[in-house]
């Protein structure tokens, strides 16, 4: 690893902490947000090297070529695949892909960034325009619908990674470059965010998007994504604020700094307001890390290296051709008939949660389409949306990652026919929903301990018959009375029963029909039991 000194000196000022919200209409508060996104393409930007997603954990310095660590002599050549993922963002966003754009080189020292410049796009950005849109409705903003609008996306390459160790003696830095040259897409907003809830709406939103796209992995965790906020409020110079890891700092930091500039117009000190300048987040408060670099502090140029970068009209419609479904549309088509899921529900068929590797969400919601639509086929339209949904995404699911079954596993043995017939039996009150959860389980819990080799499609008559699951639909009237009667006597006296049969205490009704559920094994209806209760105890409310 290559070694040398750190050079940034950190200066702090006190700023009074406040937790609840501090924002004042007098103080408007204006961001904007910049956002490096690492593209997962296989190779780096400009070199052959792999670019790899581990990076972080393996090996400093193990994914370079000789372009990546700069030594002389070494040429770029760009990676058109980093072109491609450049495109479909852009397209996605609505931004206006410039049929030529260019690469310049911006100049800056530092040890992680051994060319002494970084490649990007100054003068020529690959697009621009666009806009997020977003809506009270999907993303729970204040307003009814607001869009964020993009100036521009570059592509850039990252630097490398510097790591700090205090010795006695000294600050020691070491540098791995396995980041350095891979390639990046900067995409700057225009400063029309008012508010925290735009700003964490417009990122979580921006993350799903180039997942949904498959072309990062949209992590902030590990670096895969870097978000600047840029704040000012009314008129003053804006202020970047750099270094933030994660969603909970950038919120942090938007409300320490919002408040650090609200104190200081108040107390009549703005002089540090009139200049743009750059700040750090140290996880309590921001600290200023330098006057922010003007255009010609970069000596930005050309890259004489690297020509232009021309695209076909026809070039571009054909990537356009490649932009799945965005998000948005899919959660509306989604939420609307006749699927009628609700917010959260159509979230988990829409964005990747990474929390879950039992399925990713894009075969769940073919999955859960499939099985709609062979569902609808078998009985009436009426009332049978909420079946699917129930037993799918919660049910279903649910199972799944309890036994750590991956949904490819088991869409053999439940493909979305057989799982339709599974919902009949439902829907037609063959079982009951606490027989078909038994059901359920037992199926995939047979495959699990087949280590999902078993591939035998279940034969639900039969485990019914076997288990003996049928529902009682036509119960004897004498029979139930005697059930709930003991029911009474187990679990009642006659406080219970005044407070109850009074009305003061209703929820106890609740606990008898969940007793007699419990001990019929959910085969007798929560209905039927309700029923009998009133009769017997001559509840009248
Ligand atoms: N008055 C303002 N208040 C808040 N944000 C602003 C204001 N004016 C501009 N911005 C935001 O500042 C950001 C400027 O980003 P841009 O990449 O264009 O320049 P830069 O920060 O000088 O460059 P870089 O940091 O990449 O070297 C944009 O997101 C823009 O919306
Ligand atoms: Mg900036
Ligand atoms: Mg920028």
């Amino acid at each position: 690893m290559l070694r040398f000194a750190r050079c940034y000196s950190l200066a702090r000022t006190k700023v009074t902490r406040n937790k609840s919200t501090p924002f004042r209409p007098e103080y408007a508060l204006k961001c904007g947000l910049e956002i490096h996104t690492q593209l997962s393409t296989r190779n780096k930007l400009f070199s052959q090297s792999t670019n790899s997603t581990t990076s972080l954990v393996d090996a400093p310095n193990q994914h370079t070529s000789f372009y990546d660590i700069a030594l002389p002599g070494t040429q770029p050549v760009l990676n058109m695949e980093a072109i491609l993922f450049a495109m479909k963002l852009s397209l996605a966003l609505e931004s206006q892909v410039n049929s030529v754009s260019q690469f310049d080189r911006k100049h800056y020292f530092y040890g992680d960034q051994p060319q002494g410049y970084q490649v990007t796009q100054h003068y020529r950005p690959f697009a621009q325009g666009g806009k997020i849109n977003l809506s009270k409705e999907l993303d729970g903003i204040d307003e009814l619908s607001k869009d964020i609008g993009i100036l521009q996306l570059q592509i850039e390459q990252d630097t490398g990674k510097s790591h700090y160790t205090d010795t006695e003696k000294d600050v020691i830095t070491l540098v791995d470059l396995n980041r350095s040259n891979v390639p990046l897409i900067e995409l700057v907003t225009k400063p029309d965010f008012s508010d925290i809830k735009q700003v964490k709406a417009f990122i979580k939103k921006y993350q799903n998007l180039v997942r949904h796209l498959h072309i990062s992995s949209g992590d902030l965790e590990t670096g895969a994504m870097r978000v600047d906020v840029n704040l000012s409020i009314n008129e003053f110079a804006r202020v970047e604020l750099k270094n933030l890891p994660n969603t909970s700092s950038i919120i942090d930091a938007i409300k320490y700094e919002y408040q650090r500039q609200v104190e200081l117009i108040t107390g009549g000190e703005t002089s540090s307001l009139m200049e743009p300048e750059t700040r750090g987040w140290t996880g309590s408060s921001t600290v200023k890390l330098r006057s922010k670099e003007t255009t010609i502090d970069y000596r930005y140029m050309p890259d004489p290296e690297l020509p232009y970068i021309n695209l076909a009209p026809d070039v571009i419609s054909g990537v356009k051709r490649l932009i799945p479904q965005l998000p948005d549309d899919i959660m509306r088509m989604l939420m609307n008939k006749p699927y009628h899921l609700s917010l959260k529900d159509a979230k988990i068929l829409t964005y990747n949660s990474n929390q879950n590797d039992m399925y990713n969400h894009e075969a769940l919601r073919t999955y859960y389409l499939d099985t709609f639509c062979e569902f609808s086929r078998l009985v009436d339209k009426d009332g049978s949306a909420k079946l699917p949904t129930s037993w799918i995404i919660h049910e279903f699911l649910g199972d799944l990652n309890k036994l750590q079954i991956p949904l490819t596993n088991a869409q053999e043995i439940l493909p979305p026919a057989v799982f339709a017939q599974f919902l009949r039996l439902l829907h037609v009150e063959t079982i009951s929903p606490t027989s078909g959860k038994l059901l359920l389980f037992h199926i995939l819990e047979n495959f699990k301990k087949s280590n999902c080799q078993d591939l035998s499609v279940p034969n639900f008559s039969k485990l019914i018959k076997k288990f003996g699951l049928h529902a009682i639909n036509k119960v004897n009237s004498q029979e139930l009375t005697e059930f709930c009667n003991d029911i009474i006597a187990q679990h009642t006296d006659d406080t219970f029963k005044q407070n109850l049969v009074s009305g003061k205490k209703k929820t106890s009704l609740k606990f008898l029909i969940g007793q007699g559920m419990r001990q019929s094994q959910g085969r007798i209806k929560a209905s039927e039991f309700e029923k009998k209760f009133k009769e017997i105890l001559n509840i009248q409310w």
